[in-house]
């Protein structure tokens, strides 16, 4: 698929390149204007009509050699934060050259603006602070928060926000106002992967304390050092803000991302009718792990429902997915809902989920519950839980998913057992950052004889099969979903993201998967093909929004193709035209 996804991208950036801009920024502003900037490559009529021409050196570079400088001086740099920080300050300076530079090197460059290396910037966000990445909403600015967004906003058409309020970074917990790095992180996926115009994004930070006890007593701490604040004035802040999104950006997508538990699915729930609203945790962790579990049972060349799922950690991932198999279920299987339910063994701390927890566990998983009666028989540990071991034993899944945090958690025994009664065990150890996950895929490829069928949250080098064979272990994150999800949502201009949608979008992910070619090849498409794959995933969402009527634009289903290639942002100059009344 590589050389389709350069054929691809050759042909977007060629029709971006032609495009001229009427441009009213001048001197030292237009160079300080990331979205402006070209730097050494303003030709020389640029640097004559914009007052450059005494600002920068002689000779004017092609974004080629721009590009070929700054990854010379990446490349020296000896550590992935550093790596970071760096790719930081090229964004704060020059976004093509900066989405020019990813691009070209995309499966080197996504872990380090990504997961894992994304965990450890934010983790040491106070301590690595250079300058602004979007809009601080803090708690006790509440009074003025309409002012702090529209001055943000002003002069600009904002079609997406992502927004966290840093309760559940990744799986790092709580990080209080470096939560800012995640809504960038994501947002720059979405630019790209997408291939939504960056100034039309807008990273939010919803700063309403942090119960971090290390960051409270760090003296440069840049957050409002303060426990979180809960409850009603929680739901109040949160609240302002949505309406005001509500209000003056009525067309926008709100893009959740790492939210705590309590709070993830209950604001999905009260916002999901008022606005487009998208749980990136919930919906986008559930639509990449449907997927990637259609390719494998298309190599087992069975259903949904004939698989005993058992989900490793319930909390807004676990419980996302296990959601969006069972209802994929009931649609695809045409099965009833509580059938459904039946085939998934939910665990979290207190083992497996089973009715008599009672308190310990939250509401909304419930409905997925054992009856105790079942399990009267099963071993416990010494506090009377059911633990993983003992619920393989005696299930017998064929599908196995982490989203836990919890380090190994997935022991060799447990996979072992696993191994015992099923041909192809499908393990999907899903926790970031890279060293929380559940089992290393070489490992579980080892214990299983090279059977499992495996796939991760973070990337991971290939695992070696018996055969000497490389098996290429697939990266199911995300990411390699949400910014074609959200993208479809927002050229298509949809009242609401709906279940269909995402199940369109879905669909399409799982007929790319390269297991469907050949079953020891990789369950999902490589991250480098991401562009050309979430392309295929936007036209499904943007035509299935056609199609049922969410959608807020009068085209064809013929004509998204066209469209979503027309909308799309590529890290491209243009030519620019001063023009006292033109942009920015
Ligand atoms: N691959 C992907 O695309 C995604 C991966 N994740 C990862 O999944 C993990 C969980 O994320 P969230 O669901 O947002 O967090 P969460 O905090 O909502 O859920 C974690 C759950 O795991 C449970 N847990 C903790 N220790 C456990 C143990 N020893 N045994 C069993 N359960 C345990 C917690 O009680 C909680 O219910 C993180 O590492 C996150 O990075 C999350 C979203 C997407
Ligand atoms: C990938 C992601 O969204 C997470 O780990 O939280
Ligand atoms: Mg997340």
């Amino acid at each position: 698929m590589v050389a389709q996804t350069k054929k691809y991208l050759a042909v977007a950036s060629m029709a971006k390149a032609n495009q001229v801009y009427n441009v009213r920024l001048r001197g030292d502003v237009i160079l300080t204007n990331p979205r402006f900037n070209k730097g050494t490559a303003f030709t020389p009529e640029e640097r004559r009509d914009f007052g450059l021409t005494g600002r920068l050196p002689y000779r004017v570079a092609t974004l080629d050699e721009q590009c070929q400088r700054a990854y010379d001086q990446l490349q020296v740099r000896d550590s992935a934060i550093r790596k970071n920080s760096f790719l930081q300050s090229l964004k704060g300076q020059n976004w093509v050259l900066y989405y020019e530079v990813l691009r070209r090197h995309l499966r080197e460059l996504i872990p380090v603006i990504y997961t894992p290396t994304e965990a450890d910037a934010i983790a040491n966000y106070s301590h690595l602070f250079r300058r602004s990445e979007g809009l601080y909403l803090t708690f006790p600015n509440m009074d003025t928060m309409e002012e702090d967004f529209l001055e943000q906003i002003k002069g600009r058409d904002v079609d997406l926000i992502v927004c966290s309020d840093a309760e559940a970074i990744l799986g790092i917990g709580d990080q209080g106002v470096g939560g800012i790095g995640i809504s960038s992180a994501k947002a720059v996926i979405y630019t790209l992967i997408a291939g939504i115009d960056p100034g039309k994004t807008l990273p939010v930070t919803l700063d309403v304390g942090t119960n971090n006890e290390g960051l409270l007593e760090d003296p440069l701490y840049v957050g409002w050092p303060h426990h979180r604040v809960r409850g009603k004035d929680y739901d109040q802040f949160v609240d302002k803000f949505v309406q005001l999104v509500r209000k003056h950006l009525p067309h926008s997508l709100l893009h959740f991302e790492d939210f705590g538990v309590t709070n993830a699915r209950r604001l999905l729930n009260i916002y999901q009718d008022q606005h487009t609203v998208f749980n990136d945790d919930i919906q986008g962790t559930g639509a990449v792990t449907l997927a990637t579990v259609m390719a494998a049972i298309g190599v087992t060349k069975s259903k949904l429902c004939d698989q005993r799922y058992i989900v490793y950690g319930a909390g807004s991932a676990g419980l996302g997915i296990t959601t969006q198999l069972r209802d994929a279920m009931v649609t695809m299987d045409e099965i009833e809902v509580e059938e459904a339910n039946r085939r998934f063994y939910l665990i979290d701390r207190f083992g497996l989920i089973k009715q008599s927890l009672g308190d310990k566990i939250r509401e909304d998983v419930l409905e997925f519950a054992r009856p105790d009666s079942e399990w009267e028989d099963a071993e416990t540990d010494q506090d009377g839980y059911v633990r993983l071991l003992a619920v393989i034993k005696k299930v017998k899944p064929t599908i196995l998913i982490g989203c836990s945090t919890h380090a190994g958690g997935f022991t060799e025994e447990a996979v072992r057992e696993m191994a015992k009664n099923c041909e192809r065990p499908i393990i999907l150890p899903l926790s970031n950052p890279s060293r929380l996950v559940e089992v290393d895929p070489k490992d579980a490829n080892e214990w299983t004889g090279g059977k499992a069928l495996l796939a991760t949250g973070s990337p991971f080098p290939p695992a070696k099969n018996p055969n000497g064979k490389d098996y290429v272990i697939a990266e199911c994150n995300n990411a390699l979903i949400y910014p074609g999800l959200g993208f479809g949502a927002v050229i298509s201009k949809a009242r609401k993201l709906t279940d269909t949608m995402i199940i369109a979008g879905t669909r399409r992910l799982a007929s790319l998967s390269p297991a469907l070619k050949d079953p020891d090849d990789a369950l999902l498409p490589d991250f480098a093909d991401a562009p050309a794959v979430n392309f295929e995933v936007a036209v499904a969402v943007a035509e299935q929004a056609i199609e049922e009527g969410s959608a807020g634009v009068d085209w064809k289903k013929e004509e998204v193709r066209g469209k979503v290639r027309e909308k799309q942002w590529w890290p491209v100059y243009g030519k620019y035209v001063y023009d006292p009344e033109g942009e920015a």
